[in-house]
């Protein structure tokens, strides 16, 4: 296996696990840029930057740097950290340098989603097609500058396997054998695995719709009239997720107590309604209700939330488009 790691989606998460696999593990690592982005990078001497909260330097990294283009060696060890609704349209140009001997990890959130959509559109491990791994990241990271990333929150990045056994097996344990040492966890079974990520996608399915809708941070959701809401959309999805064995109730007291974690925290989706973006919303709650629309199960609260925040980005979207003809 080769060991270079190309990483897609160079944002703040896809810095701060490059920085990792280039220090801990000491291997080549590619950073896939765009054009525009590339030019910055090389300008910035192909260096990245991770800094503590108080801008104190954690440590630098010096990358390998390309445009996504279909030429180029093939690659075997790809991490994707764009934002899930940007994964098809930025695997494209590379996917004819996949093959069986590619592994990819999807390090996102709405990974399930990703995984779905990524699935309808590349072979299958058993046609010639590369396996995937899921990734789940708690660590919190936001950038200062493009190539500046601040470690806000310490957390832990895990993954998991849900292709177990298929063919490429040797190869897909090497991967993860690799990442190990980056201290990643990677020993989870499947099935605990998936147990984890359900219950990330409860808490961002309550709280990162509720908080852009009411533009506030996560803490404000705890008061009386917060907590009923989160125990509405708690029903659906237990109802949803009857594997999970936890009732709406139980639900609604884990996710409280993340949102008391990180009650001062504007998540992703909040950030991006009210910066006028896209956000992954279809990767969260849509998913889930397209899940519920194929095992005839009826979540009406979810619904009504999908709709509500795609009105809010649409909102957002709009306002931006505004602002900048003003200009
Ligand atoms: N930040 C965090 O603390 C956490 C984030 N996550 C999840 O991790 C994922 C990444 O988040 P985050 O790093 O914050 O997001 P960012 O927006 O910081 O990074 C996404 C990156 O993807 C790049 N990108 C988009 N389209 C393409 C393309 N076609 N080709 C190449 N690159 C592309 C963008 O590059 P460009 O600069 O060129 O536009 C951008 O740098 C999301 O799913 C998020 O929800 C999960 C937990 C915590
Ligand atoms: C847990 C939570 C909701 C913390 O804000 C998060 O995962 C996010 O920001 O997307």
């Amino acid at each position: 296996m080769s060991s270079r790691f190309y990483i897609l989606g160079a944002g703040a998460i896809g810095l701060f696990h490059a920085h990792h696999i280039r220090t801990f593990l000491h291997t080549p690592v590619t950073l896939l840029l765009r054009a525009p982005t590339l030019t910055q990078f090389h300008a910035a001497n192909n260096t990245l930057t991770i800094q503590t909260s108080d801008r104190t330097v954690i440590g630098t990294s010096t990358l390998d740097a390309e445009e996504p283009t279909p030429d180029g060696p093939p690659i075997e060890n790809l991490i994707i950290c764009t934002k899930a609704h940007d994964t098809l349209a930025a695997l494209d140009p590379i996917s004819p340098r996949l093959s069986s001997n590619s592994t990819i990890l999807l390090l996102q959130n709405g990974v399930l989603g990703v995984y779905t959509s990524l699935r309808r559109s590349l072979s299958s491990p058993s046609t010639g097609g590369p396996r995937i791994l899921l990734g789940i990241t708690t660590h919190g990271v936001t950038l200062t500058e493009r190539f500046t990333a601040i470690h806000a929150g310490d957390g832990e990045t895990s993954i998991g396997d849900p292709e177990q056994g298929q063919v490429g097996q040797d190869r897909v344990n090497t991967f993860l054998e690799h990442v190990s040492r980056a201290g990643w966890s990677t020993t989870l079974s499947y099935p605990d695995f998936y147990q984890k990520l359900l219950l990330k996608l409860v808490v961002n399915t309550c709280l990162n719709p509720l908080t852009s809708l009411f533009n506030t941070p996560n803490g404000s959701l705890t008061t009386p009239h917060g907590q009923n809401l989160i125990h509405l959309i708690c029903k659906d999805l237990s109802t949803l997720f009857p594997d999970l064995g936890l009732s709406p109730t139980e639900l609604t007291s884990h996710v409280l107590d993340i949102a008391n974690r990180t009650a001062l925290n504007r998540n992703s989706m909040e950030r991006d309604v009210y910066a006028g973006r896209r956000t992954e919303v279809d990767f969260l709650v849509g998913y889930c209700v397209e899940l519920a629309r194929e095992r005839e199960v009826e979540v009406p609260i979810l619904e009504f939330l999908w709709e509500a925040v795609k009105m809010r980005e649409e909102i957002g979207m709009r306002m931006k488009r505004e602002a900048q003809k003003l200009r």
